[in-house]
């Protein structure tokens, strides 16, 4: 299977409109991938808040328009990366796109895990609730987004509902790059799946990106990592090897589920 993972650079002196259209067209540059990966609101960058609401779209707005175009236009399943999404009955999203190669809807995906904190996302956008995953010819993916990374429980449900590759846009900045990837390393080691983890490069609002997108396998070996700038990351992978590693090392099967808390001493 081939995966290429589009590492975008959100700057601000860029126009939305012209980096929708620059990316349509790296997307129809990659015909021949059975997989393209975006990364984390790149229309507007994770952390320009202030663009947050100006540039929200419906669901089927200018940014699903332009990429199912592009997919069908590649033939390739898209991870469209994620838009701020605006519902009509509701807060902001931010919602990821997954297209098939006919350009339909295969799947939506509205980040549960927001970042900030008391600020920013957090305060900005609601919350998703649902785990969704789409199965593709070669391989279950699971969906996540950025700060979710951060919290394994996700992806164990993910694996629950059948995931094999997980598949997580990001927005993800310099200061914190250790652990960008330690933690996709460990979401692949713990869930014997693999990792593409696709962020974005430049400096927007202020905060300098990681880049660095990685691709990681179900044993935790980093088969292709980009470096800080604009880069496509194009890898070639085995999927059959996450049922080959979870049937060699069936650490998986060891779960003890549901727990009990502590007994307070004294
Ligand atoms: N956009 C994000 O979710 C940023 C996450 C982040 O910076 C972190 O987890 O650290």
């Amino acid at each position: 299977m081939r995966a290429s993972l589009i590492q975008i650079a959100v700057e601000e002196g860029e126009s939305v409109e012209n980096r929708r259209v620059r990316v349509g067209a790296l997307v129809r540059e990659q015909a021949g991938a059975d997989l393209v990966v975006l990364p984390e609101l790149w229309t507007t960058g994770a952390f320009a808040y202030e663009l947050f609401g100006t540039e929200a779209e419906p669901l089927e707005g200018p940014t699903y328009e332009a990429m199912a175009k592009a997919a069908s236009d590649a033939g390739v399943w898209l991870h469209a990366g994620s838009i701020p999404e605006r519902d009509p009955e509701g807060p902001l999203y931010n919602t990821s796109l997954v297209f098939s190669p006919s350009g339909e809807l295969a799947a939506a995906y509205r980040k549960i895990h927001r970042f900030g904190f008391d600020k920013g996302e957090a305060v900005l956008m609601g919350a998703g609730s649902e785990l969704v995953t789409v199965r593709l010819p070669e391989t279950v993916i699971g969906l996540a987004t950025c700060y979710d990374l951060r919290f394994p429980e996700l992806f164990r449900g993910l694996v629950d509902a059948g995931a094999e590759t997980l598949v997580l846009p990001a927005g993800w900045p310099e200061r914190r790059r250790s652990h960008w990837t330690l933690l996709a390393q460990a979401r692949a080691v713990e869930n014997q799946s693999f990792v593409l983890a696709c962020g974005t490069a430049g400096t927007h609002a202020g905060v300098p990106q990681a880049g660095h997108s990685i691709v990681v396998d179900p044993w935790g070996e980093v088969l292709a990592e980009a470096g800080a700038g604009e880069e496509i990351l194009t890898v070639e992978f085995d999927p059959a090897r996450v049922a080959v590693t979870r049937d060699q090392f069936p650490a998986l099967k060891d779960r003890v589920l549901g727990l009990e808390r502590p007994r307070r001493a004294g």
